[in-house]
């Protein structure tokens, strides 16, 4: 590609000196014939031109694929991201980085940088060009064409404020967006669809406010540096003029040194537009690149080596704290959790049951205390370890647009057919099956799947994958009494070495009868643990008041 420029930008400069024989023919001072001449010419304008189209389209190849690439980078350290760390960014900041802000740095930064290039090899050639008709002006237009070039520097610091400020609010307009889009409904039957377009009227107006204030800085410097490129380029004009009035230069020579002037000050002008596109580019490219290098210790620092755990294997909670935001949430948890038993987490609502299943997975770290699994510390385990053996099923299982066989395989290495129906009937969606197949298409708003069979679908998707232990986050929450019976009696059916921790908020006496330990949690401290028939825990579920 690098080539295809240089060799175009050649050609725009030898073009200028077409000028140069056009003008000697009309003077007489060569013999051409004017037929020659013109197919000569005409030859000469579709190869520049041609590999000007060339030049384009190679240009625009390189910005769509390193587009390409980036998004892919993007989407790969978004990936690598800890839950924790995810919901921190949240999505509309990460769905702009992939977006808008890629687009940001593609258009303004790296399509700028190219143009740069352009224009310096076009400055260079045209340079070289002028240097041989006549040194002493071709050094006069550089030194006049300095003050334009430069001009924008001045407004460097201007210009990177205003820039981080449009970068900053373009991340929170698609925030908004997001989530105002993502309420689309509750804001529709609450029919507060009007309140919700002011709302994002106010996002939209912040956004305007901070890109005009960009914008001005930027019309500022360009209006200046146009004012100090026409200044240089009439001044090639009548500096030619004198030339040729004082027999220094023909009137030829002055036609082209005056095309080839256009050939510096334009590319000049055009240096002071993109000056401040790529200081604006520049700002969203550092905070991309800052995106990419971020820093999770917790995953930077695996200790454990091995990817399987013993039966044997527990979770070891000791003298855990945890506190966020000066409030002790956790208070001196002392728990233990082996892989092949069946628990049971109560409390009531804001208790910290899932703040306890997070520190578990090592999401969170205990302020103080140890959380360990397998003698490890949770927190610094590599992730994939965890992932690969504790299965996680939050309140909603999120349900993908697509097949209901991609549903279950992820996007990845298919199961095999006999494998994904059996996971599918194990989670309770065998009648649903009746109906529907594996290639029915199903989303997170598909009215093809109650409430109760997208939690089973994500079920399904679970079993699938056969983790040692699972944590169920109020699985049954919002289902059908019955049907959440039906789901905690397979549950509690599955074979010994399969362990769980189930947080619930209703009662179901099988699941109570059966658990291996009830774990009783109320105000961030554990009151009670032991089985459904100790008599302390009876009493401290008696005051929770399960629903059913
Ligand atoms: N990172 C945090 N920063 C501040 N407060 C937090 C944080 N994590 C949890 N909390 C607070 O700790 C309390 C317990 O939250 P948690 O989600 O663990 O409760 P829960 O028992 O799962 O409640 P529910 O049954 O309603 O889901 C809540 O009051 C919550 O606001």
């Amino acid at each position: 590609m690098l080539l295809v420029r240089l060799f175009t930008q050649a050609m725009y400069v030898c073009w200028a000196f077409i000028f140069q024989v056009i003008i000697n023919v009309a003077l007489g001072k060569q013999q051409l014939n004017l037929l020659l001449l013109g197919s000569g010419i005409l030859l000469f304008m579709i190869i520049m031109d041609g590999f000007g189209g060339l030049d384009n389209y190679l240009g625009s190849l390189l910005k769509l694929h390193t587009a390409q690439r980036l998004r892919q980078a993007l989407i790969q350290r978004i990936y690598r991201l800890t839950p924790q760390a995810y919901d921190k960014f949240g999505i509309g900041k990460l769905v702009a980085k992939v977006t808008k802000q890629t687009d940001n740095v593609i258009d303004n930064y790296y399509g700028q940088l190219l143009l740069l290039l352009s224009y310096t090899f076009q400055i260079s050639m045209a340079m070289i060009a002028t240097i041989t008709i006549n040194p002493t002006i071709t050094l006069v237009v550089i030194i006049l064409s300095l003050p334009a070039m430069f001009f924008p520097f001045l407004l460097k610091k201007k210009l990177t404020t205003s820039s981080a400020e449009v970068v900053k609010q373009i991340d929170r307009y698609t925030a908004r967006v997001t989530d105002l889009l993502s309420g689309f409904t509750t804001l529709k039957f609450a029919l507060a669809g009007k309140a919700a377009v002011n709302r994002h009227r106010i996002s939209n107006q912040k956004l305007l406010v901070k890109q005009q204030e960009n914008s001005r800085w930027s019309s500022f410097s360009m209006g200046i540096s146009l004012l100090l490129s026409d200044i240089t380029y009439i001044s090639t004009w009548i500096l030619g003029a004198v030339m040729v009035q004082q027999g220094r230069m023909n009137l030829g020579q002055m036609v082209v040194f005056s095309t080839l002037s256009g050939y510096l000050s334009y590319p000049l002008l055009e240096i002071t537009r993109v000056i401040p596109l790529i200081i604006g580019g520049h700002q969203a490219a550092v905070k991309l690149a800052d995106f990419l290098q971020y820093d999770q210790t917790a995953s930077a620092t695996p200790f454990l080596t091995t990817t399987t755990f013993q039966p044997t294997t527990s979770f070891k909670l000791q003298a855990v704290n945890f506190e966020a935001d000066q409030q002790l949430i956790l208070k001196k948890l002392n728990l233990e959790l082996n892989l092949n038993c069946k628990y049971l987490l109560v409390g009531s609502s804001g208790s910290g049951k899932t703040t306890l299943t997070k520190l578990l997975l090592g999401e969170i770290a205990p302020s103080s205390g140890s959380a360990t699994l397998a003698g490890q510390s949770v927190e610094l385990l590599k992730r994939q370890i965890i992932y690969q053996q504790i299965g996680l099923l939050q309140q909603q299982g999120h349900i993908f647009s697509g097949t209901v066989r991609d549903n279950l395989n992820l996007f990845d290495n298919p199961f095999s057919e006999t494998k994904l129906i059996a996971a599918l009937k194990r989670a309770g969606l065998a009648s649903w099956l009746d109906g529907h197949s594996l290639d029915t298409i199903v989303s997170n708003q598909s009215s093809l799947l109650s409430g109760g069979e997208r939690q089973r679908l994500a079920l399904a998707r679970l079993f699938l994958r056969d983790y040692r232990f699972y944590i169920f986050d109020e699985l049954t929450t919002g289902l059908d009494p019955q049907i959440a019976a039906a789901l905690l009696h397979d549950l509690f059916s599955m074979e010994t070495e399969t362990g769980f921790l189930l947080i619930t908020h209703s009662f179901n006496l099988e699941a109570f009868q059966k658990a291996d330990q009830i774990i009783v949690l109320q105000a961030g401290k554990i009151i009670a643990c032991g089985k459904y028939q100790d008599a302390q825990i009876k009493a401290q579920l008696a005051t929770l008041k399960l629903g059913v």
